[in-house]
């Protein structure tokens, strides 16, 4: 972490985690390998790849394994995120996973994109998230 909540996201390491979980993704249904990876807030790296199944509507995108993977590793909060396919490009996760990573890394998530990082925000406004069930 920098000054002033500036995070300081090493872009190339977390692509080289994303590229490394992708060539372990379980894909023979679509042939389309997905691998994520996300800093999180204590500096750990974590990730996931996309698991299919004969029943297709099962299948678990790489996000899901990489939310499960930040909290059997010890929780905490996404801070950088990055995905990517099986040549190796970026790919911008699908709705269902935008609600995910919404609820582990917040709004001001940061998603690598060919012209930088955006914020979760912009992919997913006016979210649904954790603060919407307070004061139940
Ligand atoms: O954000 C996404 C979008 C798709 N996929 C996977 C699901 C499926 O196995 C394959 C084709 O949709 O890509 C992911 O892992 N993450
Ligand atoms: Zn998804």
């Amino acid at each position: 972490m920098g000054d002033a909540g500036q995070v300081d996201v090493d872009w190339i390491a977390l692509r080289a985690a994303a590229v490394t979980a992708m060539r372990q993704a379980y894909a023979p249904y679509s042939g389309y390998a997905v691998g994520a990876a996300a800093l999180v807030d204590d500096g750990r790296v974590v990730a996931g790849c996309n698991v299919e199944n004969a029943s297709y509507g099962l299948t678990l995108c790489a996000e899901c394994g990489l939310v499960s993977a930040l909290h059997a590793t010890g929780g905490g909060r996404l801070v950088a995120f990055t995905c990517v396919d099986h040549n190796e490009e970026l790919l911008t996760p699908c709705g269902r996973c935008r609600q995910l990573l919404h609820e582990h890394g917040g709004p001001n998530l940061l998603l690598e994109s060919k012209t930088g990082s955006r914020p979760l925000r912009e992919l997913l406004p006016e979210a649904f998230g954790p603060e919407n069930l307070e004061d139940q």
